[in-house]
């Protein structure tokens, strides 16, 4: 007892206000009531994260796709204008398809309504097909309650190719620090519709560079909206009325962005819209970003629209 009491004492200053007031045998109480919380809640995440492999060992080994052409690149449509800028990486025709929504935000037709088609169809198809085996389709967030994660069904390789010939080219250029050096990504696609998911509240990405296509259907509302750039410090901020804006989707078209450009989407009016969204991550920016275990005194970075200049990390 005596050695508990002295931690105790050691962790006095780290106690919420309400427990420090509480007797020796009452915070011993609430102590063992959080760990033993805290371990329930990693059983818990274990056990999904158990079910999850197996299922995603279940889904490689019998998931038989609908339209195989898709887990190839060249089975991927994209539109001529996109093709030929990116071949050459040429920046001149990179730059001459995309436009400009406001600052920081780009959009060009990327994908053919039949690629766009397809996979909505393989999407559907998967998702009947875990019905039918009693699986549970992972959501790609916690965000969403409808969607599925693409690199599930073995989509992972071909997003990948997709990843490193289409987007890294565009985004090394349109964002000179994030969009660098992109090697991995979380790929996926939301559905929304009414009585289901019909918006996404604010947020940003854990992605240094996002892209996000609309591949479907016929739908009125759901325009994404923008809210300005932000580093972690500055991420609750108010925006300021020029960093207020929305897009309107439209099937085939990409939006380009990063993933701290504060964003969301709004209601859907009336019927069915799936995009897909790919999170492109650089383990290069966030080794380079981070503090420690901590991001706490890291400066306000120049892509940050409250930057104001250098400053000293403390
Ligand atoms: O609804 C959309 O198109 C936006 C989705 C999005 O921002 C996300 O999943 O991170
Ligand atoms: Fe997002």
């Amino acid at each position: 007892m005596a050695s508990i009491s002295s931690y105790l004492e050691s962790l006095r200053d780290y106690l919420p206000q309400e427990v420090r007031s509480l007797s020796t045998e009452k915070q011993i109480e609430w102590l063992s009531e959080l760990l033993s919380h805290r371990h329930r809640h990693q059983r818990e995440e274990e056990q999904q994260q158990k079910a999850y492999e197996e299922a995603r060992r279940i889904i490689a080994e019998e998931y038989r796709p609908l339209h195989h052409h898709l887990y190839r690149l060249d089975g991927w449509k994209v539109t001529d204008g996109f093709s030929e800028a990116v071949r050459n990486k040429d920046i001149i025709k990179m730059r001459a398809i995309l436009n400009e929504e406001r600052s920081g935000v780009y959009t060009c037709d990327i994908l053919s309504k039949e690629t766009c088609r397809e996979l909505v169809e393989e999407v559907h198809h998967f998702e009947k097909w875990c019905k039918d085996h009693q699986l549970r389709v992972n959501r790609p967030n916690s965000m969403n309650k409808y969607g599925a994660i693409l690199d599930d069904f073995g989509l992972q390789p071909v997003l990948d190719e997709f990843m490193k010939a289409y987007i890294q080219p565009f985004s090394t250029f349109l964002y000179p620090v994030l969009g660098q050096d992109l090697d991995s990504h979380h790929g996926f696609v939301v559905e929304y519709e009414l009585g289901k998911d019909t918006n996404l509240g604010f947020h940003v990405d854990d992605s240094e560079v996002t892209l996000n296509v609309c591949l479907g259907d016929v739908f009125t509302g759901g325009h994404l909206f923008f809210k300005g750039v932000r580093c972690d410090k500055h991420v609750h901020t108010a925006p300021a009325a020029g960093e207020c804006f929305d897009l309107e989707h439209k099937v085939g078209m990409g939006v380009f962005h990063v993933g701290r450009h504060r964003h969301g989407a709004n209601d859907l009016t009336s019927g069915h819209r799936i995009n897909l969204i790919m999170w492109c991550r650089s383990s290069h920016q966030r080794q380079a970003r981070s503090c420690g275990n901590c991001s706490c005194h890291s400066p306000c970075p120049e892509w940050c629209g409250l930057y104001s200049g250098p400053q000293h990390s403390q």
